[in-house]
């Protein structure tokens, strides 16, 4: 946003422009809470106080009642600097009494301690300030309603992570779009709801930024979801392929390919190991069955091109034979799928993986307990490590949860939001390892085919509602695929 700044000054809009702007576009937001607003306006060292500053005289021209707690300090940019000298309402002394009284007696809390310059973690009086507002905010009794400016203080906005500690927000007025910060959690989960405000900063200057982190959301694939050819082929439309686990766990690889055909592919085949072909077999009726027990008769099985996308992993345990496969299915011309043991016996080897994944398209799934596995680490910035783990891997991760990341070898990445929380259910994922496989088999690009599965994942869960289980997912996707293909 800095860079966007300064291009924007110099195309002409000053910076003191973009902050009149953004103060006015929380003044608005506050004024829009109703009658008998009391704000209390909390202003930092920086350009989120200059921000504060501007909000709280627009607020008091506007009638309402406003008092300022000042925590500028010394120095600050210049715009800063003038936005706190042209507020010439009250200010609330920075004592601990005189603090909870007027944290009492607002109706609205507005948050500009800080946003996108967070750089540390909070402490002190800060910590202590922030800790308070949360305490209020939870009262049972008329708490206050509290409006952050840009960010939550204390959430970091390039990770989603809190700095020591950090605002609880009702909403979160930000500018232009939305930061990674919005969107990762910890960091949305502090938000409230988030308003995102133009002030000014030209779409043209933003493209010319070379963006290379998104949200997840249709702007990002409308163009590369498949299309339907009046009179098309069912091979047109692709032919996905998902390999069996062995006889007592053969129903992660159906959940998966029952939800590839739904997602589009014309024809669908299960490749079961010779113990479990029976056990496939009384479940099938509209996916095909074939044996297949090792990597070399996966390699046969895939010398068929029409067979152009395959997913495995699903019910397979995390071992050699299964790594065995899972580079046959790389070294293929099919996109190649690998979540679970697929992924996980790859443990310790990454540059053995980017080997096989080579130049072809391929696709990992893995949740964090897998991602850890194979890529180490734990926790931390979920962005930077998924981006990490695609440029390691050669291939796209997705990166599960709750804001699952999608990330490609070419430093694209995608946060999505879309997921509710029962999502959290076993089968899940193996479905949504066959929802990316069925987009891949249509012909869609690897890293769009996995950020547009994972919205359609969130988007059929959403639709079904709390107490779904994954055979829902299968069932569901049929009205969800039709909404997808409207957005
Ligand atoms: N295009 C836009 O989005 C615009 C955004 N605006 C607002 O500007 C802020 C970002 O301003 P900046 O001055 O860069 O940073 P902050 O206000 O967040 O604070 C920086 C300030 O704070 C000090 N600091 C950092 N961390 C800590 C800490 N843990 N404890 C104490 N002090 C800390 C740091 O040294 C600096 O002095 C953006 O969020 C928007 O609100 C513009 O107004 C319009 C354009
Ligand atoms: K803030």
């Amino acid at each position: 946003m800095a860079v966007a700044d300064r291009r924007t000054a110099e195309a002409g809009t000053s910076m003191s422009r973009l902050m009149e702007r953004a103060g006015t576009a929380v003044a608005d937001a506050v004024a829009a809470l109703g009658h008998g607003v009391s704000a209390l306006v909390l202003a930092g060292p920086g350009n989120n106080g200059g921000d504060a500053f501007v909000a709280a005289r627009v607020l008091r021209q506007r009638g309402y009642r406003v008092a300022v707690l000042d925590l500028a300090g010394e120095g600050g940019s210049e715009e800063a600097v003038t936005a706190r000298s042209a507020y010439r309402g009250p200010r609330v002394a920075a004592d601990d009494g005189a603090i909870d009284a007027a944290v009492e007696a607002a109706t609205v809390i507005v948050d500009g301690l800080f946003g996108g310059g967070l750089s540390r973690d909070l402490e002190g009086a800060m910590a202590a300030l922030v800790t308070r507002v949360n305490r209020a905010r939870v009262r049972s009794r008329a708490a206050p309603h509290v409006v952050a400016i840009d960010l939550p203080s204390g959430i970091d906005g390039a990770t989603g992570m809190v700095r020591g500690v950090a605002i609880r927000a009702d909403r979160t007025v930000t500018f232009e779009c939305r930061k990674p910060g919005h969107l990762l959690v910890p960091g949305r989960h502090y938000c409230g709801k988030v308003t995102v405000a133009e002030i000014g900063i030209a779409a043209a200057t933003l493209k010319g930024l070379a963006v290379t982190t998104f949200a997840n959301e249709p702007d990002l694939w409308r163009a590369h979801r498949p299309k339907l050819a009046r009179g098309g082929h069912k091979y047109d439309r692709g032919h996905a392929v998902a390999v069996s686990g062995p006889m007592t766990a053969t129903g992660a690889a159906r959940l998966a390919i029952t939800a590839a055909l739904r997602t589009g592919a014309g024809l669908a085949t299960l490749l079961s190991p010779g113990d479990a072909l029976l056990v496939n077999a009384a479940h099938l009726t509209t996916v095909m069955l074939a044996r297949v027990d090792d990597a070399t008769g996966l390699t046969e099985a895939l010398t068929d091109r029409r067979r152009n996308a395959v997913l495995l992993g699903p019910g397979m345990p995390p071992d050699a034979a299964t790594r065995a496969m899972a580079e046959a299915a790389l070294a293929a011309p099919a996109a190649a799928v690998l979540d679970a043991g697929a992924v996980v016996a790859f443990a310790g080897d990454v540059a053995g993986l980017k080997r096989a994944v080579g130049e072809g398209a391929a696709v990992l799934t893995p949740h964090a307990g897998e991602f850890s596995r194979l890529f180490g680490g734990e926790g931390g910035d979920k962005l930077a490590r998924a981006r990490a783990a695609a440029a390691a891997s050669g291939a796209v991760v997705v990166f599960k949860g709750e804001d699952t990341v999608i990330a490609a070898p070419d430093g694209r990445a995608a946060i999505n939001a879309n997921a509710p929380p029962f999502l959290a259910t076993a089968g899940a994922g193996d479905v949504l390892g066959g929802i990316i496989t069925g987009f891949l088999a249509q012909g869609v690009p690897a890293f769009e085919a996995a950020a547009m599965g994972v919205f359609l994942h969130g988007l059929v869960a959403t639709r079904i509602g709390p107490g779904l289980i994954a055979d829902d997912l299968i069932d569901g996707l049929r009205a969800a695929r039709a909404a997808f293909d409207m957005l």
